[in-house]
C-alpha cells in the first residue's frame, strides 16, 4: 500500500493548551478513513493543520512523500489536498450550476470566463452536469444556493470540492445539521465517491462513520488515542470509555 498523507509528531499549541499533541497518522491511497473523538479532542485543529489554515508548532506533514508543512492552503490544494468548505456565504446568490462552472473554470486557470459563451465552455458544462448528477443536484441546479434545502447545500460543498479534482478529500462533518429526511442522499453520495479519491472523514455521526470508513483514528485530548479497523474500534472498551457512555459505537456489528 502507498501512503498518501502522513503526519510526523505533529503538534499545535495555543498558548498553554496543546490542541494537537505529537500526532503521527498515516492515510493510505484509496482509504476511507474516519477521524473521530469527543468534543474538543482536536479534530478540527488537526484538519486545519493538514490543509494549512493553521501552522504547526512542530512536526511535519507529507503529501505523497513531499513535505508540505510550510505550504499555504492554495499550494496544498493545487497538489490535491482538498477539503469541503462552507458555501453559505461564498456562493449564496449563485446557482449550483454557476458555482460549479466557476470552480471548474478556476481549476483550469480560466477564471470567470466560463460564464461567457466562449472557448471550452462546452467541456466545462459537461463536467458540471456530471458533478451535479454525481452529487444529486440536477433537480436544483438553477435555483439560488441561498434558498436550497440544507442537505442540498452540503451536497454542493462536496461537488465543489470534487471540482478541484482532489487526490485526498477531507470531508468535514458532511451531515452535521442536516435534517433526517435529507441525510440519505448525502450518505449515498459520500458512499459512491470515486475509489481513487482518498478520503479522510471527520464525523460525529457514527452511522456514517461505521457505514463508510474502513479505518478509524480516535483522537483524545489532542493525541492519537487508538487506531484500527471498524471492528477493532467498535469492540475497544477504551474507546467506549472516552465517550463516557455516549451512544457511539453501540450500534455497530461485524
Ligand atoms: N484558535 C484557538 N485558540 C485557542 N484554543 C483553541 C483554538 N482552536 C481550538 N482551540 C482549543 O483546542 C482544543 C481542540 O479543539 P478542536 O476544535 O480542534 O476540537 P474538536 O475535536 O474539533 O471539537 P468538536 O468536536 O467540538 O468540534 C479545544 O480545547 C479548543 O478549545
Amino acid at each position: 500500500m502507498t501512503t498518501v498523507l502522513q503526519t510526523f509528531n505533529l503538534t499545535k499549541r495555543f498558548g498553554g493548551l496543546v490542541a494537537t499533541n505529537d500526532v503521527s497518522i498515516k492515510v493510505e491511497r484509496g482509504a476511507r478513513q474516519a477521524l473521530i473523538g469527543p468534543n474538543g479532542a482536536g479534530k478540527t485543529t488537526l484538519i486545519n493543520l493538514l490543509t494549512g489554515v493553521l501552522s504547526a508548532t512542530s512536526g511535519r506533514i507529507e503529501l505523497e512523500g513531499e513535505d508540505v508543512t510550510r505550504l499555504p492552503v492554495h499550494a496544498r490544494a493545487r497538489r490535491g489536498l482538498v477539503r469541503t468548505f462552507q458555501i453559505n456565504q461564498l456562493f449564496a446568490e449563485m446557482t449550483p450550476a454557476e458555482s460549479l462552472a466557476v470552480a471548474i473554470s478556476e481549476r483550469e486557470g480560466k477564471g470567470w470566463r466560463c460564464l461567457r459563451p466562449l472557448g471550452k465552455r462546452g467541456e466545462i458544462m459537461d463536467e458540471c452536469a456530471a458533478l451535479m448528477e454525481q452529487c444529486n443536484l440536477l433537480d436544483v441546479k438553477d435555483r439560488k444556493t441561498a434558498v436550497l434545502p440544507y442537505g442540498k447545500q452540503r451536497l454542493l460543498e462536496i461537488a465543489l470540492a470534487l471540482a478541484a479534482k482532489p487526490r485526498v478529500l477531507l470531508l468535514d462533518e458532511p451531515v452535521a445539521g442536516v435534517p433526517d429526511g435529507e441525510r440519505r442522499e448525502i450518505l449515498n453520495t459520500v458512499g459512491a465517491l470515486p475509489e481513487d479519491v482518498t478520503i479522510l472523514l471527520i464525523e460525529h455521526d457514527m452511522d456514517l462513520v461505521f457505514s463508510f470508513a474502513n479505518r478509524i483514528s480516535v483522537l483524545v485530548n489532542g493525541g492519537l488515542f487508538v487506531e484500527g479497523t471498524n471492528a477493532e474500534i467498535a469492540r475497544d472498551p477504551r474507546v467506549k470509555a472516552v465517550y463516557l457512555g455516549e451512544e457511539v459505537v453501540e450500534g455497530y456489528h461485524d
